[in-house]
């Protein structure tokens, strides 16, 4: 039998406030759990309001042949605890002012009340607001394919026979003590979404050398493929051919998983964006980067998430990206604004270094951040431009910072 079943009103009772937020909740039945409509106990008490309940017929038939096992097994209750989290997690972004969703609302996760599985529908439809969003949506997907292929488990036991990093804050604070200047982390990059492809025959361990000629103290390797046309095996192979500054993983990093996977392929650090992760989460994810040995760029855009991340322990480097990464505006007065009053006090109580991102071109646009503040700089567009990526870092510095 096909259709719905007339429609039921019953008082809900949602687990989470947040559903309160949604005027349209649509309501089916799981198939797995017993009693529905058979067993008067379950009760969908909302304190104020009440839904519609949609109920597929076919889905009721099975539910009832399942329903004279009853029972809340414990697979059940874990469902329903990691759906608890993922809201926790969602209500806790909105509160921290992240208006970057983490998934399509038709794949927000389904709520469990009773036999009930939730769907919640917002009136958004089902496309990004923008690019980072964008991003941030495919990575869940291919995460998840990269997991299958990659499990945990193996990457774990890799990463326990896997060289020793390299210090990535050391080397920045070296650089700065041995020229004066903000320590350069140089940008491994083919192309990006609002530039296209900076560099045609682009050979990354080439550029990366030269970097390193060039004076470079740290690397920064793209390693998303679909959005920059970088890619793992890049920061794998610029590993391999022996350069010696250490790596960055330019990445966006939405689950623990990226970190052990990118300790595997040979970084050094990875990078952590607060637009996209709680405080919660980047305290998580600096954990694991701790266990691993791997440095953390936390980056930050705005005032309000320079604050956020100024209430996290344990954070030795910001990046202030003048780029925003949902406008694609630059603006490298950002830097300087951000360093300012309250804020700047702090970061240099607690000698965090801060890192100035992206939209640098010219001697005076180093010499403006690093009066404002920074002591490192992330550098990609205007060096890999170049036709001798080394010539590059001496024209932007406007003198030569190799070490010979
Ligand atoms: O090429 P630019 O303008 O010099 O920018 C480099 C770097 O700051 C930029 O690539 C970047 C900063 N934060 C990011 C986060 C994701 C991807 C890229 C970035």
């Amino acid at each position: 039998m096909e259709g719905l079943v007339p429609v039921q009103r019953l008082p809900l009772r949602v687990a989470s406030p947040s559903l309160y937020r949604y005027s349209n909740v649509s309501v089916s039945i799981r198939r797995s759990l017993s009693g529905f409509a058979m067993d008067k106990r379950i009760r969908f008490t909302a304190p104020s309001s009440e839904f519609s309940i949609r109920a597929q017929q076919s889905d009721l038939k099975e539910s009832l042949v399942v329903s004279s096992s009853s029972v809340e097994d414990k697979g059940n209750a874990l469902r329903i605890k990691e759906w608890e989290v993922e809201m926790y997690q969602d209500e806790l972004a909105v509160s921290q002012g992240i208006r970057i969703r983490r998934k399509p609302p038709s794949k927000a996760p389904l709520g469990y009340s009773g036999p009930f599985e939730l769907r919640l529908h917002s009136n958004d439809a089902d496309s990004p607001r923008n690019i980072l969003e964008e991003i941030t949506w495919y990575k869940d997907v291919e995460v998840s394919r990269m997991k299958e292929l990659n499990p945990l488990d193996e990457l774990k036991k890799a990463v326990e026979n896997a060289p020793p990093t390299r210090d990535f804050v050391g080397a920045l604070r070296m650089a700065q003590e041995r020229t004066g200047l903000p320590g350069l982390i140089a940008e491994v990059k083919k192309a990006s979404p609002s530039r296209g492809v900076l560099k045609e025959n682009f050979d990354p361990v080439e550029i990366a050398q030269a970097y390193e000629k060039g004076g470079a103290a740290c690397l920064s390797v793209l390693t998303d493929q679909k959005y920059f046309q970088g890619g793992f095996e890049n920061l794998e192979a610029i590993r391999n051919a022996g350069v010696e500054c250490p790596l960055l993983c330019k990445e966006f990093v939405v689950d623990p998983w990226q970190i052990y996977y990118a300790r595997t392929k040979g970084a050094d650090a990875v990078l952590l964006i607060a637009a996209v992760l709680t405080d919660l989460e980047i305290t998580y994810l600096l954990k694991i980067c701790k266990k691993l040995g791997l440095a953390a760029l936390v980056e930050v855009h705005d005032e309000r998430e320079m604050g956020r991340v100024l209430g996290i322990e344990g954070i030795e480097l910001v990046g202030i990206n003048n780029r925003s990464l949902e406008t694609f505006k630059v603006d490298i007065s950002n830097t300087k604004n951000l360093l300012e009053g309250e804020h700047g006090r702090q970061i240099r109580e607690k000698d965090m270094i801060v890192v100035g991102e992206s939209g640098l071109f010219t001697p005076d646009d180093i010499a403006y951040v690093q009066a404002a503040g920074v002591r490192a700089v992330l550098v990609g567009e205007s060096i890999v431009k170049q036709s001798d990526p080394e010539k590059g870092i001496a024209g932007l510095f406007g003198r030569n910072i190799s070490h010979t």
